[in-house]
C-alpha cells in the first residue's frame, strides 16, 4: 500500500497561521497557507487558525473564499478549527457580531469569548478522547460550545463546558494546541485526513 503524505492547507486570512504550519509539519503532513479559491482547490484538508472570527469572516467574503469553503466542507473535506476556527465551523453563533458569517459544518451552537476577555486567558490540562494523557490547553478569549446536535461527538470538556468536538471529518477545539509544542491534536487530525484517503 502506498501511504501518501496529505497536503493540508492553513486558512491564512488572519490569525496564528505560522504556528499551525509548524505543528502540521511536525505531525508529518505537508502544509501550506491558503487564501484564494484556487489554493483551496489544491489541498486535501484545511486548518482554520485562531484569531478573530469576525475579521476572518469579513476577509473570507472579501477574498471570495467563503462559499468555496462551505462547498468543500459540505463535500466532506477534513477540516480542523481552533478557537476562532471553531467558531467558523459552527452552524450557529449564539452572540454573533452583526453580519458575522460562518462556514458551518458542525451542528453546534457556540458562545464567543465565553471564558472571558484577553486578560482572562489561561492554560489548563484537558483530557481529549483519542489522545493518551492530558493536552495542555491554551485558552485565549476562547469560545465554548453551548450545545451540540446528535451527530456531534464531544471529545473534551473543561469546567463543565464543551471545548472539543468532532462531527464526521470536522474537528474543532476551543483551545490552541499549536502554541504548546505538543503536536498530538495535529497528529489526530492528520490521521483523520489519511483515513479520508
Ligand atoms: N484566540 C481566539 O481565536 C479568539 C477568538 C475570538 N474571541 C473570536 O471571537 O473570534
Amino acid at each position: 500500500m502506498v501511504v501518501s503524505t496529505p497536503l493540508i492547507g492553513v486558512l491564512a486570512l488572519q490569525g496564528d497561521v505560522r504556528e499551525h504550519l509548524i505543528a502540521l509539519a511536525a505531525a508529518d503532513a505537508v502544509a501550506r497557507p491558503v487564501r484564494r479559491p484556487e489554493e483551496l482547490a489544491e489541498v486535501d484538508a484545511l486548518v482554520i487558525p485562531g484569531g478573530e472570527s469576525t475579521t476572518m469572516s469579513k476577509l473570507a467574503t472579501v477574498f471570495g473564499v467563503l462559499e468555496p469553503l462551505r462547498e468543500r466542507v459540505r463535500a466532506g473535506m477534513p477540516v480542523y478549527g481552533t478557537c476562532a476556527g471553531l467558531i467558523m465551523l459552527a452552524d450557529k453563533i449564539l452572540d454573533p457580531r452583526s453580519g458575522q458569517e460562518t462556514i458551518g459544518g458542525i451542528d453546534m451552537i457556540v458562545r464567543r469569548n465565553a471564558f472571558g476577555r484577553q486578560n482572562e486567558s489561561f492554560e489548563a490540562a484537558v483530557d481529549v478522547t483519542g489522545i493518551d494523557g492530558p493536552v495542555e490547553g491554551v485558552f485565549i478569549r476562547a469560545p465554548w460550545v453551548e450545545s451540540v446536535g446528535a451527530e456531534v461527538e464531544v471529545l473534551a470538556e473543561h469546567g463543565g463546558h464543551i471545548v472539543a468536538v468532532r462531527q464526521g471529518r470536522a474537528l474543532a477545539t476551543s483551545f490552541h494546541p499549536e502554541l504548546t509544542g505538543d503536536h498530538r491534536v495535529h497528529a489526530l487530525f492528520t490521521e483523520m485526513v489519511r483515513a479520508a484517503g
